[in-house]
């Protein structure tokens, strides 16, 4: 999977050079580019936002710089990309979204600042690709570069080949609509804190039922709203 990301803190995603991604990235799983939209400004002062028409508060982000910097990255890369821009008013972002997205060859985030990019982006962008404006919760950020920055993890360690075990990628949290269970390590006793015994029984077929029983119990005390409606008023 090729991604491009464009953002005025093209430092921000230094990060990616480390952990798994960074291993995916040197496995060739994973293709990362970076670019600063201010490299598409054509001013002295490189500039990239501007007052908003119809007047308010805050800048918008002028669509001159990213015209040229999604023009730039479609002519390099020769195809069509789904285009992802983080916005507080976009689509809520899931594990089944990373899932899907997952699966694509080539996603370009674009990094808006909160008061948002000139519509006219998205349009243009539409004819480039499939444009999915996308939200991580009802909170709202500086930025799109922490929100990018969780859905390419999110996205990257589902290709296949990423995680190391495929099976640590099952029974987790949101995967099938249950959190996942708790787990423990060694000691089996700390700080007077003791491990269940049925994890330390060596019996399978209890350890499962034991570990489903609290993904359910687990789900209807945090996130009843991922459970039917007949299971969560239970
Ligand atoms: N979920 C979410 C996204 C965002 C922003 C994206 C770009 C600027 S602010 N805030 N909250």
């Amino acid at each position: 999977m090729r991604v491009d990301v464009v953002t005025i803190f093209p430092s921000f995603f230094d990060v990616l050079e480390v952990s798994l991604l960074g291993k995916a990235r040197g496995a060739g799983l994973l293709d990362v580019r970076v670019h600063d939209l201010r490299d598409y400004t054509t001013d002295r002062h490189r500039t990239v936002d501007d007052t908003p028409y119809g007047g308010g508060a805050g800048m918008v982000m002028k669509p001159e710089p990213w015209g040229l910097a999604l023009d730039a990255i479609v002519a390099d890369a020769g195809d069509r990309p789904t285009f992802i821009f983080p916005s507080p008013a976009g689509e809520r972002f899931s594990q089944s979204t990373a899932r899907e997205l997952s699966g694509a060859s080539h996603l370009v985030f674009g990094c808006g600042r909160y008061e948002g990019i000139d519509e006219r982006v998205f349009t243009y962008a539409a004819t480039l690709g499939d444009v999915r404006l996308m939200s991580l919760g009802d909170y709202v950020l500086n930025g799109g570069e922490v929100a990018s920055m969780a859905m390419i993890e999110a996205i990257g360690r589902l290709i296949p080949g990423v995680v190391g075990n495929p099976e640590s990628l099952v029974e987790e949290s949101h995967e099938d609509g249950l959190l996942e269970y708790p787990s423990y390590t060694k000691p089996a006793s700390w700080r007077g804190h003791d491990v269940p015994d049925v994890l330390l029984s060596g019996h399978h077929g209890r350890v499962a039922e034991w570990r489903h029983a609290q993904r359910v119990e687990r789900t209807r005390e945090r996130r009843p709203d991922l459970l039917p409606a007949d299971d969560s008023e239970a």
